[in-house]
């Protein structure tokens, strides 16, 4: 009986939409890495391999330990033409009927929607790498397959004595799947068996060195089963052991397939020739045959058991990408054996990742990792190691391969939980991937540049999260700064200027760094030769309010009070005393107008060419924080008067360099006393200028001004007497109202008007036609506007 035999009733099934939209995707964009589809069938024929392994711990009946459990891999190419079919068996789980057309006819995997969409949009350049985020599993193998049949039989159990082979057929091109029941009955003993039957181009498939290559490249890596590929050899055998055939036997292969040799399919010796010529002088007579061989081809341990010495880069990276499904190799690993401290040892391989998943910054901050792999003695235990203590967040994106040797295998999840093991596994992947990372950036600056593309945030949230390593850590950070790209705390201090006593930074959540580079409040520093630490991203600061100190040098906000710089130095403490002294009248008045946003008004040390800036006082925020608590929504009452008070706390610096200032300075000093007569409207003026340059200060310093329509009706008036022109002339706001909508007309949806963008839709105004034609172009263009009466009927485009 043939597996796509009539005999049986074939139940039809429509495929989920999604799975024709992602079959087309995957054919049509990873046809030049065909080959994968080897290894994700074998990759799948682990996974139920081990989910067998798994029940069975539990369900005795599901596998008793006793036969063996593996892969194997058969070409058989057609007897009658060009052509043939590869088998992929395995002897796992296996699925029932209704699981057939459940997991192979939808895709029950979250985000496969959102998936589908990107690689739709991406014209297919950027799929290798989305299916590579996504995973492809069965449906490569119509990369290679113009149909597939996948027979399946689950193992016996409580619910389902008596389970009955079943087969899932679909073609490439169909969008519609059969389930039926196997025509040849329950040939498998247990597991699944899926059949390409190769497209005409990929008969390269049915050749065993292809195969085998294949496995050795990508697959080697993918089981710790395992895996047999069939293939046939010439042999020469004496001619009376012709009746007992030579087989290998010391190599028994996958249980099932010689236990079925009846099976026409496995013939186990097929005579090839007899053209050999006896002769009597021979004592013995042989003849050529073909042999039948199961080769067990991943006979090697696997890499994380092996020594790092003998394991090569790709190797590691063959391995990666066939653990976790990652198209992309990962950026490091490290190999390494040791042993818990609660006396059990393992060998383990850690890997980073080429990159982060896209949904690392919107998750919670416990979500548990999927990615450390448990193994006991090579058998997969589990990669769940709960939620209850996950690893911090900052590393829940690791990649890990853990083989213990003297856990019981037996040992179940919950068993585990209660041990310190798992506990002491998490701490130790910590370990490890911070020395991972600080041997990458004092070895490699290179691939540690990349790391910091990826991962730069990461470690600064790892810095903030983990008290324990935070120094540690925040060694690896790095920073732009007024000088250089890329600076870590160590090599800051090393560039430190004589008494510099401070770390200088300045802080603005998402600016550029070439306008903090800018800013009023690094120019003397900058000047001066001091180095400032530019910091645009969320966690920068809160790593240094975290750190307080490094090294003995204290963090200072350079947009703060409290800046010091060789002021110690006589000669300057004494000018700034001078300058005090004599911007003290402009000082009094400023203060007066400036209560309502400043503490103080000082004179700066800080500023060179700007004339004033707004500094937050020790206890007060920078605009930085400002900015992100505003962003938080902060709702708690009690709070808010904190909130209230602290941003109060700041102070006006003013530049007593600045001409604006002298000239303030001058004016105020020119006020009259009070016995004198005041001249109102120049008083009004002053305040005016008082009142812009307090408000300018802030938006310069990066805060906002407490009321911006106010601030710009000032500067207007300021500009109106510059210019002489009236400050109470009001413009012509008469305006014609939109008229109402006719319900002749046809609706906006239909509209060829609508269809326009924007910028290429002509402009109206004042009710009549108006159209702007670019003045070169004027002497080459006339044009004819035909006026439209009020009561005719008009068409779209003249009803504005
Ligand atoms: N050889 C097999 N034995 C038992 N079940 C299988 C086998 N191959 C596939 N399946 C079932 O079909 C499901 C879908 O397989 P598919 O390869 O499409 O996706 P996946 O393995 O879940 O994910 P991915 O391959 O993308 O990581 C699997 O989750 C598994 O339940």
């Amino acid at each position: 009986q043939d597996v796509d035999s009539d005999s049986v009733p074939k139940e039809k099934h429509a495929y989920q939409s999604d799975v024709a939209r992602l079959r087309k995707i995957v054919i049509n964009s990873l046809y030049s890495h065909r080959d994968v589809f080897l290894r994700e069938l074998i990759s799948n024929a682990n996974d139920a391999l081990e989910k067998l392994r798994l029940i069975s711990l539990t369900d005795k009946r599901v596998w008793d330990g006793s036969e063996p459990l593996n892969i194997s891999i058969k070409a058989v190419k057609n007897e009658d033409g060009p052509g043939g079919r590869v088998i992929i068996s395995d002897t796992g789980i296996g699925m029932s009927p209704e699981e057939l057309a459940a997991n192979l006819g939808t895709l029950a995997k979250s985000g496969t929607t959102e998936f589908l969409q990107r690689a739709e949009n991406s014209n297919g350049t950027n799929n290798g790498n989305l299916i590579g985020a996504f995973g492809l599993g069965f449906y490569s193998s119509f990369l290679v397959a113009d149909r597939v049949y996948v027979a399946s039989l689950p193992p016996k159990t409580a619910q389902n004595p008596d389970p009955v082979q079943h087969v899932f057929s679909s073609s490439a091109d169909e969008s519609a799947f059969e389930v039926y029941p196997d025509p040849r009955g329950n040939t498998l003993g247990r597991g699944t068996e899926i059949t390409l039957v190769l497209k005409e181009d990929a008969s390269e498939f049915l050749e065993t060195k292809k195969l085998q290559e294949l496995v050795n490249k990508h697959s080697g890596f993918s089981t710790t089963f395992p895996i047999y590929l069939f293939h046939q050899h010439e042999d020469e055998v004496p001619v009376e052991d012709e009746e007992s055939p030579a087989s290998d036997k010391s190599d028994p292969g996958p249980e099932k397939q010689t236990s079925s040799a009846d099976d026409d399919d496995e013939a186990v010796i097929e005579e090839v020739s007899d053209e050999e010529k006896d002769t009597e002088e021979k004592e013995k007579k042989t003849k050529k045959v073909l042999v039948d061989e199961w080769m067990h081809i991943n006979p090697l341990p696997p890499v994380w058991l092996r020594d790092s010495k003998d394991v090569t880069d790709e190797e590691y990276s063959l391995l990666y990408q066939a653990t976790f499904r990652d198209f992309t190799p990962p950026l490091a690993w490290q190999h390494f054996a040791g042993d818990t401290g609660s006396g059990i040892s393992f060998k383990a391989i850690l890997f980073i990742p080429s990159r982060l998943d896209d949904k690392f910054w919107s998750e919670p901050l416990n979500v548990p990792t999927k990615d450390i792999r448990l193994l006991v003695k090579r058998v997969f235990i589990t990669n769940d190691f709960g939620s209850d203590e996950p690893l911090p967040k900052w590393t829940s994106w690791i990649k890990v391969i853990i083989d213990a040797d003297d856990l019981p295998l037996n040992v179940s999840r919950e068993s585990l939980q209660q041990t310190k093991f798992l506990k002491q596994i998490k701490q130790i992947i910590v370990k490890r991937l911070i020395q991972l990372l600080t041997k990458i950036a004092d070895e490699d600056l290179e691939k540690f540049k990349k790391i910091q593309q990826t991962y730069g945030p990461v470690i600064k949230l790892g810095a903030v999260e983990s008290p324990a390593n935070r120094e540690k850590l925040a060694a690896l950070a790095r920073f732009h700064t007024t000088q250089r790209d890329s600076v870590s705390l160590d090599e800051y201090l090393e560039n430190r200027k004589q008494g510099q006593k401070q770390i200088f930074y300045l802080a603005d959540v998402g600016k550029p760094i070439d306008s903090l580079k800018k800013s009023v409040f690094v120019e003397k520093l900058h000047a001066r030769g001091y180095e400032v630490l530019l910091l645009n991203e969320p966690l920068d600061e809160i790593l240094f309010q975290n750190l307080k100190r490094w090294k003995k040098m204290s963090f200072q906000d350079v947009a703060k009070a409290g800046l010091k710089f060789d002021l110690d130095q006589q000669e300057e403490k004494e000018q700034q005393k001078e300058l005090s002294e004599k911007y003290k009248p402009l000082i009094t008045w400023l203060k007066e107008r400036a209560q309502g946003v400043v503490r103080d008004v000082v004179i700066s040390n800080r500023l060179v060419t700007s004339p004033c800036a707004i500094v937050a006082d020790e206890h007060g925020y920078t605009a930085n924080v400002e900015k992100l608590l505003n962003a938080a929504n902060r709702k708690q009452q009690n709070l808010d008067f904190m909130h209230e008070f602290a941003k109060k706390q700041k102070l006006l610096e003013i530049n007593p360099r600045s001409p604006l200032i002298e000239g303030l300075l001058r004016r105020v000093e020119q006020l009259p006393s009070e016995d004198e007569e005041r001249d109102l409207e120049s008083e009004t003026e002053l305040e005016e200028v008082a009142t812009i340059l307090i408000d300018g200060a802030l938006v310069r310093s990066g805060f906002e001004v407490p009321d911006s329509n106010e601030f710009f009706s000032r500067v207007d008036r300021v500009l109106r007497r510059s210019l002489g022109v009236s400050e109470t002339a009001r413009a012509d706001d008469t305006v014609k109202p939109a008229p109402p909508v006719d319900p002749e007309l046809p609706s906006d949806d239909d509209s060829d008007f609508e269809a326009l963008p924007m910028e290429s839709q002509p402009t109206f105004g004042k009710g009549k036609p108006m159209i702007e034609i670019p003045d070169e172009l004027k002497e080459h263009l006339s044009i004819e506007v035909e006026e439209v009466l009020d009561d005719e009927p008009v068409s779209r485009h003249d009803e504005l």
